[in-house]
């Protein structure tokens, strides 16, 4: 197994450098308005300095969204209301422009690369579809690990190609989509893992599923712990977690933050399949948490437990329950105005406005 990519990319992740830091709340303060007045505009643009090593940091744009899509083998025990091949149909329907993903990414003027990491379908080339084909959808994470040691380095590695390609390609932004029937499902298995919640605190109701539904994927998510040997309030060894019940999208957006990171290029996180996979991310290399910026906090419960645990303050609650990207895209205008802030606001000394008094 070739661990270079993985290796080289979190050898490569710096943490928040401490004078950007200083630098930027420093600038905060002289501009014309009182002090702390943007809330956690501030808090966001001042992050930004830090991952990017200077104040005022670059302007966040343009953004790109990276959709990763993957089957689950867990999804053959009911866990969602939903067809395993609405995975490659809502593939296609990225691919076509035609999904909320499409429309807010347009709004916000966001490039959307659409990534098969673990489809369980062989999926026709098409423009703007990238082939990183990892495996036909996980094994059933309940029955033992969902992923090989292989094929989770494999598709985090793919997750940092993509990273790469993007900032490569101009992006200034990283924006994380997904896209796989059953997914909320290994995100609670996740979030439980890393976190040590019990599974019933962190299961939500995904694309809705019924009360017997529900109460069967907090059963499924119990086994699944106990099946991979990961035991709630044990820090989980992080390939081992994320092999054991993650899936082919999680490790690939775990990749993706990472890749970021190392690019000192911002990640703008998207709900609870982003910040289940965070989780991973952080636990791989825990500086790659400050080149990350919660968009939205989903209506998954799970969601709010792990940014909590990531210490990442969610910048939109809107009870989005969708994924694809939609939080993060919908938050990404809102940093844009931090750091234009940054930029373009003039100081109590330039633009000649008496401060309070002492
Ligand atoms: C038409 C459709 C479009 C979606 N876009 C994102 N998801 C979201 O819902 C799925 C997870 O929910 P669960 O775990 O309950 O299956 C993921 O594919 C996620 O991206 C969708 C789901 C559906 C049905
Ligand atoms: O939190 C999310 O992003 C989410 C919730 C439900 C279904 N898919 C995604």
């Amino acid at each position: 197994m070739d661990l270079s990519l993985l290796y080289e990319t979190i050898a490569a992740i710096e943490p928040a450098d401490p004078a950007a830091v200083t630098e930027a709340r420093a600038h905060q303060d002289r501009l014309t308005k009182p002090r702390g007045a943007l809330g956690a505009l501030e808090d966001v643009a001042v992050r930004l300095a830090g991952a990017a090593g200077c104040s005022p940091p670059p302007m966040p744009e343009p953004a790109a969204l990276a959709i990763f899509a993957a089957d689950h083998g867990v999804h053959a025990q009911g866990v969602t209301p939903w067809p395993q091949e609405v995975t490659q149909q809502m593939v296609a329907n990225f691919v076509a422009g035609g999904a909320v993903a499409n429309a807010f990414a347009a709004q916000v003027g966001a490039s959307v690369t659409v990534v098969d990491v673990g489809v369980a379908a062989d999926l026709p080339h098409a423009p703007g579809l990238v082939h990183h084909k990892v495996a036909y959808g996980t094994a059933d994470l309940s029955a033992g690990p969902a992923m090989t040691p292989e094929q989770t380095v494999a598709a985090l590695e793919a997750g940092i190609s993509v990273a790469r390609r993007l900032v490569a390609e101009g992006a200034r932004c990283l924006i994380t989509g997904d896209m796989g029937i059953a997914n909320t499902t290994a995100s609670a298995a996740l979030v439980a893992a890393f976190t040590g919640h019990d599974p019933a605190e962190v299961t939500g109701r995904g694309t809705g599923v019924d009360d017997e539904t529900y109460a069967r994927k907090i059963e499924v998510i119990r086994r699944a712990l106990d099946a991979n040997g990961l035991r709630p309030g044990h820090a989980a060894a992080p390939l081992a977690a994320l092999g054991g019940v993650g899936g082919l999208e999680h490790a690939a957006i775990a990749g993706f933050i990472l890749g970021g990171a190392a690019a000192r290029v911002p990640v703008l996180l998207d709900g609870v399949i982003a910040g289940s996979a965070a989780l991973a991310a952080a636990a791989l290399a825990p500086a790659a948490v400050d080149h990350c910026v919660a968009g939205h906090r989903s209506a998954e419960p799970g969601h709010a437990a792990a940014l909590e645990y990531l210490g990442l303050r969610p910048l939109v609650d809107l009870e989005l329950r969708l994924g694809e990207g939609t939080g993060g895209l919908l938050a990404h205008p809102l940093v844009c105005a931090a750091v234009r802030v940054m930029h373009d606001v003039a100081t109590f000394d330039s633009a000649g406005v008496t401060e309070k008094d002492a």
